[in-house]
């Protein structure tokens, strides 16, 4: 590649949560503490939370949430936390895609870090970094979170992408993903949206995230050619004692077999990838909530490392890249 094309000199990061290191309470402890003490994430003054934190919920929930972990974690070298094994394998093929650049994983939380890999960008001169926060949905408390993360680096020519909740191609995958799956397992009676949840709050405050999943949602329901009354979207992963927006997909699954609904596909556009809130919360615990009650809880995995995927990725990123120029 020669040095005009805009493509030889940018380095692209898709940029994910961030997970715990391995399905350990020390590990888990150690992520949980850097995102929980995000101001975007949660906004209790640090004099009052960080003692908190530290004392009364790290030490309680970090061996909880390392057994939940350990049920999901991925084995073999190419493995780990489901969260880091699919977006780094999405990066390889999105890379195999953009021969041109340099395309890798970077996490806000944990490793491998944006902010050193950032660093180290500025440190060998990289004319461009396109940051992709691996969101569809843009929010204060993760979008925004990575602009904060690219704000430390200065001195470095980023470019960071807001969202693409309505990008017509991930609507197409997405909504493509749902049919292949649901052409291989069964038409569930319902299909069930479940998006990652957000006190309500930040949405009062102009958060635009509750707008996005719902205009997002409708867009894969028309895709998929769904009836007003053949799907629901919900939200999950609640945490703390807040309001946070409703209906909770806990709450939205037992409305739905309460009244004799028995088949039910769920899917989670609020996730680029699988992850513990989708393989453990979604996949495991929703579905045995669903079989108590006498039905079946059918999970569509998120688009992951697919192809279709990568294609999406790709064609954003010389789109991004196009627009910058
Ligand atoms: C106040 C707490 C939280 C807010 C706000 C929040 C917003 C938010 N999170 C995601 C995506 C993910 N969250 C994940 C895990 C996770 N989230 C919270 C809390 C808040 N999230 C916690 C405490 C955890 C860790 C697990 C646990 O202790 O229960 C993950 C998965 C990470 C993994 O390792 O697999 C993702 C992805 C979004 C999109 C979002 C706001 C829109
Ligand atoms: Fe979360
Ligand atoms: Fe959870």
């Amino acid at each position: 590649m020669t040095s005009s094309d805009p493509a030889s000199d940018t380095t692209v990061f898709l940029v994910n949560l961030g997970t715990p290191d391995a399905p350990t309470a020390p590990a888990v402890a150690r992520f949980l503490r850097e995102f929980l003490l995000d101001p975007r994430v949660v906004a209790i003054p640090r004099l009052l939370w960080q003692p908190l934190l530290q004392r009364v919920i790290l030490p309680r929930r970090s061996p909880v949430v390392a057994e939940k972990y350990a049920q999901v974690w991925l084995p073999g070298e190419d493995g780990g936390s489901p969260l880091t094994a699919y977006t780094r394998r999405l990066a390889r093929g999105v890379q195999a895609r953009l021969p041109g650049m340099k395309v890798v994983e970077a996490m806000r939380y944990g490793n491998p870090s944006l902010v050193t890999a950032l660093q180290a960008e500025r440190a060998a001169g990289t004319p461009r970094v396109l940051v992709l926060p691996m969101y569809p949905q843009y929010s204060t408390t993760t979008t925004l979170s990575v602009e904060d993360a690219v704000a430390q680096v200065p001195d470095l020519a980023v470019r960071t992408v807001r969202d693409y909740h309505l990008d017509p191609q991930w609507v197409a995958a997405v909504a493509e993903s749902a049919r292949a799956h649901r052409a291989a397992n069964g038409v569930g009676e319902h299909l069930v949206f479940s998006f990652h949840g957000l006190p309500q709050r930040l949405v009062d405050r102009g958060d635009p995230y509750a707008r996005q999943c719902e205009a997002g949602a409708r867009a894969i329901a028309h895709a998929l050619g769904l009836a007003d009354d053949a799907w629901t979207l919900s939200y999950q992963s609640r945490f703390g004692k807040e309001k946070w927006l409703e209906p909770a997909t806990d709450k939205a699954l037992k409305a739905l077999t309460d009244r004799g609904v028995r088949t039910i596909d769920v899917i989670a556009p609020g996730f680029s990838v699988d992850c513990l809130e989708t393989l453990e919360e979604v996949a495991i615990g929703l579905a045995e909530q669903v079989a108590h009650a006498g039905g079946t809880l059918r999970y569509i995995p998120c688009l992951n490392d697919s192809p279709a995927h990568a294609d999406v990725i790709a064609a954003l990123v010389r789109r991004e890249l196009a627009a910058w120029t």
